[in-house]
Parts: C-alpha cells; structure tokens; sequence
C-alpha cells in the first residue's frame, strides 16, 4: 500500500516537471519580463504591489499554457526533429489527455486572475496573444508560409501592451512602441536559428525561409529586419519616453548586433548563426532591462 501511494507521487511528480518542460520556462521567462518592463514603464512610480503580482502570475500562466498546446499540437513534428525529439509528449512521459487537462487548467487560472484581480482589458487581450501563437501560429502559419514567423511574431509581442494594460487600463503609443521592438527582433531571432536547424525544418516539411528561399536569402532578410529593429529601438529616445541611459545602452547592444549580423551575412557559418541566435536573447533582454533603469534613474533625478 505505501508503497503504491509512493510510486503514484513519484508519477506525479514526473508528470508535473514534464508539463513545466512543456510550458517553455525560459521562453515564458523572458516574456514576462518584457511584460513586468510594459508594468514599470506604464507609471512613473511603482505599480500596485498586488496587480504587480497578479497579472505578472497570470501571464505567465496564460504564456505557460500557450506552449504547453503548442507542444500538443506539434508532437508528431517534435518526435522527428533533434532538438524536440526529448520533449516529454513525444518520448510519452506524459499523454495527451493529461497535458491538455492541464493546460487548459492553467490557462483557465491565468485568464481569471487577469479578470479578477487586473481588468478585463488585460485578459482580453491575452486571450487573443494566446490564440495567436497556440492556433494562429501554430495550427495555420507555421505549416503553411515561410512569413509564419514574421505574423505569428505578433503574439510574442505582445507582452508590453499587456503589462501596461494591467496597471494603465489602456493601449497607449509608448506600449505600441515595445512590442515593435519585439517584432521587429523576433525574424533575426529566430532565423538565425532556423539557418543551423534548417535540416530538420527541411525533413518535417517546415516551410521556415532558409528551407523555401535558402540560406543566402535569408541571412539577407536578417541584416534586413536587424536594420529595421535598430531603427526603432532610437524611437524611444527621439520621443522623450527614455534618455541618455537607454540611449547608450542600445547603441551598444545594436552594435553588436549588427556585427553579428553582417559577419555572418559576408561569411555564414552553423557555429556563428548559434551564437548570433544566444546573442538575440541577450540583446532583448538587456535592451528591456535598460528601458527600465533609464525609467527610473532619471525620476530619481
Ligand atoms: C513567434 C515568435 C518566436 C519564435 C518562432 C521563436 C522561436 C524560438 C525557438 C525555436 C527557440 C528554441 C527553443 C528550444 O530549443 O527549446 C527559441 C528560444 C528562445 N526564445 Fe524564441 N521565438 C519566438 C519569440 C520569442 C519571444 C517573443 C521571446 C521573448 C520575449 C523569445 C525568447 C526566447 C528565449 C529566451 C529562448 C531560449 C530558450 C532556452 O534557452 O531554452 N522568443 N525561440
Ligand atoms: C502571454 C502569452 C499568452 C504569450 C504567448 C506567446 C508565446 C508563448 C510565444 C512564444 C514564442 C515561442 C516559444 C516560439 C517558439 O516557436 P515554435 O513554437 O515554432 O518552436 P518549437 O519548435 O520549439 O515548438
């Protein structure tokens, strides 16, 4: 008998950890953060402690159920792709049934805390991030056009704008301005992997752009779209939303990039589309970051 009971907790166990793998913790992670960024950039003090943690929990629920019926709606794919062949569907430490309870449990949690404790606005509107990237992305982009990720990027977008609708009630202009950003990142981002990945993509029927238009055409579209980004990172200074901080600060992430970029644009190699690929999280993540600490160092002021 206890020993039953102990066995029963140790699947438990193993099916929780399968489902947070599920989830994309690290994806989800840096998601939040850009939304906790769209927060503190809404309001010239701190946000409300209490809506503070509620919509921050509930999107990153609502993100965590997302991926979780991404990995549900791509397992035959995952099974046959290296990178994804260890995901916990495909190698059956858990079953569909049971993720898709669970995801739709988490979803359900994270919409109704967002209704609950943050504002209707909010909840809607990651509602609609959510059926961006679980269907929208996912079910008819993702196998159907190379511009998959160029439109389904909208949705990873989004955080900004819903975490300034959490304390603001509102889309403003400056929250429009950080999901360019993410939208404007996201190709490079992702292109960069899916030149290294591009195999895989080519033996699942993926229609990424370096398997429909090949390697050259997209490193191009790379440089192309990390011009673009660069261009818009600049707006947030030239409209007085941040200073002198977030300006140097993305100078010198931008340079960076570029280098990256062109270096593998004028000599393409796996090795430095991967760390071209890590570079893009860095990037993102102390772009978002100096947004913040210029914010706050300059009302210091
Ligand atoms: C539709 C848009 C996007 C696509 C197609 C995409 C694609 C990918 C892929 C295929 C990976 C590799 C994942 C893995 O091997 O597990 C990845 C990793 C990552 N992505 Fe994206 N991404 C997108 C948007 C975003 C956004 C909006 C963010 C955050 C704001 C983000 C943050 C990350 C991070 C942090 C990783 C590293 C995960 C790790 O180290 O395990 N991505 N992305
Ligand atoms: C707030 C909220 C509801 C956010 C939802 C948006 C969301 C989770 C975006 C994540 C983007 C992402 C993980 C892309 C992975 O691409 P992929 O699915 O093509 O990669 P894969 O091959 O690794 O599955």
């Amino acid at each position: 008998m206890a020993h039953a009971i102990a066995l029963n907790i140790q699947e438990i166990r193993v099916s929780l950890r399968s489902f947070f793998m599920m989830c994309k913790p690290r994806v989800s992670a840096l998601i939040v953060f850009t939304a906790m960024i769209g927060m503190f950039m809404s309001t010239p003090h701190l946000p409300p402690l209490d809506i503070l943690i509620a919509a921050t929990l509930g999107i990153a629920m609502t993100s965590g159920a997302a991926a979780a019926f991404n990995c549900i709606i791509e397992q035959k794919i995952d099974a046959r792709m290296a990178r994804t062949r260890h995901r916990p569907l495909p190698t059956g430490q858990v079953s569909t049934r049971q993720t898709l309870v669970l995801a739709t449990l988490l979803g359900f949690a994270g919409l109704s805390l967002l209704y609950a404790m943050v504002n209707p606005l909010t909840m809607w509107l990651t509602f609609g991030t959510l059926l961006g990237y679980a269907v929208i992305y996912t079910v008819f982009l993702k196998p159907a056009t190379p511009l998959n990720i160029v439109i389904g990027g909208a949705s990873g977008a989004m955080p900004p704008i819903l975490g300034w609708a959490a304390i603001n009630n509102v889309v403003s202009h400056e929250a429009l301005i950080m999901f360019l950003i993410i939208f404007a990142w996201t190709p490079p981002h992702f292109w960069a992997l899916a030149l290294y990945r591009r195999e895989e993509y080519a033996k699942v029927g993926i229609p990424m752009l370096p398997v429909t238009h090949g390697v050259q055409f997209t490193l191009l579209h790379i440089v192309l779209y990390t011009i673009i980004l660069v261009t818009i990172t600049f707006i947030p200074y030239s409209m007085g939303m941040s200073h002198l901080i977030y300006l140097i600060s993305a100078l010198v992430l931008n340079l960076v990039f570029m280098v990256y970029v062109v270096a593998l644009y004028a000599d393409y190699s796996d090795a430095l589309a991967k760390r071209t690929f890590r570079y893009s999280i860095t990037y993102l993540t102390l772009l978002f970051a100096a947004l913040m600490l210029d914010h706050y160092w300059m009302l210091e002021w």
